[in-house]
């Protein structure tokens, strides 16, 4: 459920006509909607209710301040992968002591960053990280909350790209091991062992590979208690897929229920790491048709968002739902491939779509709040984005477009 819906025949962003915003702000431009952001973090929330529990949105999903501020202000928790997203979080007024230090390559400058601002715990992804934590938490004086992530090698059935918990993939300590790598944590100086970790993959429509990683996760826990490791929290990723088509993924609710059932009796703190299910659905991008071209082969419409606005189709052939901002009735629909200016082959937003439009007619990509704008680029020296952010009838530019001078505004010609 979101707050992009039509009214007659316009579509809006809560009550907002997504027209209205073109005209004020120009195309393509993120829309998100708060009301839609504020009702995913809440379901999250409210589905673990009644246990000790902490919801800690990934950042990586959607990073605009205003996107973190309206979280921060429901008392979330963020998971981050970088200084940067740390310093995004603090000044969006999120606290780093509800904040967990996730990725497999924190430099040394990270770790002392984000041990100074106390962050609440470092998933750590390997035994050279405990020690490089280690070294610099003994340097500062400091003790570093650590869990160490473990890879339960369970297929998430999701894009190989984005399935992160078997054993090929780069994350996380493979679980067999991990009993002697929490041993070595405990010996190490300057680290104290509070918790485990475990994220399997991105945009899962099942709850079995979740239940089944927590059944492998919950018999360490019981085996590093044999070996005297107490374990306080329980880190279970994020990971909840959303509706692009016609996927069908369990509700938060759902997928709590699931989880709970496993977890009864368990005296641990729950942390939660979701990123897409909380924003993906929270945002769309706003585009305008430049031109239709019809080849022997296709009809094109060509439009002025690209692959370096959301890369989701040409890295992964995502689906993403395209829809007009005003429904035509007097235009016959037409099959389109919809792509962008890039000059790339991959640069496509969406294929074989039908649809009624015109030449200057606006589009809405719907689910484009996740990995939209965070993964975009200036590829073709193409300014990114303008965001704005819908709460009711008042809209708010979060981000404005970048000018073309900001894209070269740090670059030197030589002297001579
Ligand atoms: C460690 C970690 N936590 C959380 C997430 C958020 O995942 P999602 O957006 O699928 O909920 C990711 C991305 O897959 C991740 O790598
Ligand atoms: N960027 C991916 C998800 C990757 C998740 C990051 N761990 C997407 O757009 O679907």
């Amino acid at each position: 459920m979101d707050f992009f819906q039509y009214q007659q025949d316009s579509l809006r962003a809560e009550d907002v006509p997504v027209s209205d915003i073109a005209a004020q702000y120009g195309t393509p431009t993120y829309i998100y909607s708060r009301a839609t952001l504020e009702r995913h973090w809440r379901a999250f929330d409210e589905a673990f209710s009644g246990m000790p529990h902490l919801v800690c949105y990934a950042v990586k999903a959607n990073s605009n301040l205003a996107v973190l501020n309206v979280l921060a202000r429901l008392g979330s928790g963020f998971d981050i992968v970088s200084g940067g997203e740390l310093a995004r979080v603090l000044a969006a007024g999120g606290k780093a002591e509800r904040t967990v230090f996730s990725g497999v390559g924190k430099t040394t400058d990270e770790i002392e960053y984000a041990l100074e601002q106390n962050i609440r715990c470092f998933n750590v992804e390997s035994e050279s990280e405990l020690q490089r934590i280690s070294e610099v938490a003994s340097r500062l004086g400091k003790s570093a909350p650590i869990s160490i992530r473990v890879n339960p090698d369970v297929d998430a059935q999701t894009h190989p790209y984005i399935s992160t918990g078997l054993k090929e993939n780069k994350f996380g300590i493979a679980i067999e091991s991990a009993p002697d790598v929490y041993q070595a944590a405990a010996q190490l100086p300057g680290l104290n062992v509070v918790g485990v970790d475990c994220h399997i993959g991105s945009q899962l429509t099942t709850v079995a590979p979740f239940v089944d990683a927590l059944h492998r996760v919950l018999a360490l826990i019981d085996r590093l208690a044999e070996l005297d490791i107490q374990i306080k929290h329980l880190d279970i990723g994020g990971g909840l897929g959303i509706r692009y088509k016609d996927e069908t993924p369990p509700s938060p609710a759902e997928y709590a229920a699931a989880m709970r059932d496993v977890l009864t009796d368990r005296n641990l703190e729950i942390f939660l790491e979701p990123g897409r299910a909380i924003a993906g659905n929270a945002g769309i991008l706003l585009t305008r048709v430049e031109y239709i071209k019809t080849t022997e082969a296709h009809r094109f419409a060509i439009i002025d968002a690209a692959m370096n606005d959301l890369l989701r189709p040409a890295l992964y052939q995502s689906w993403m739902e395209i829809v007009p901002a005003k429904l035509r009735s007097d235009l016959v629909a037409e099959i389109y491939d919809v792509v962008g200016p890039v000059c790339e082959t991959g640069d496509f937003l969406g294929k074989q779509r039908e649809l009624k439009i015109a030449e200057g007619d606006l589009l809405a990509i719907r689910s484009a709040g996740a990995y939209g704008f965070t993964m975009s680029s200036n590829y073709n020296s193409r300014p990114r984005a303008a965001e704005v952010m819908v709460d009711g009838a008042e809209l708010h530019l979060v981000r404005e477009r970048e000018s073309i001078a900001s894209l070269y505004a740090g670059e030197r010609v030589l002297q001579d």
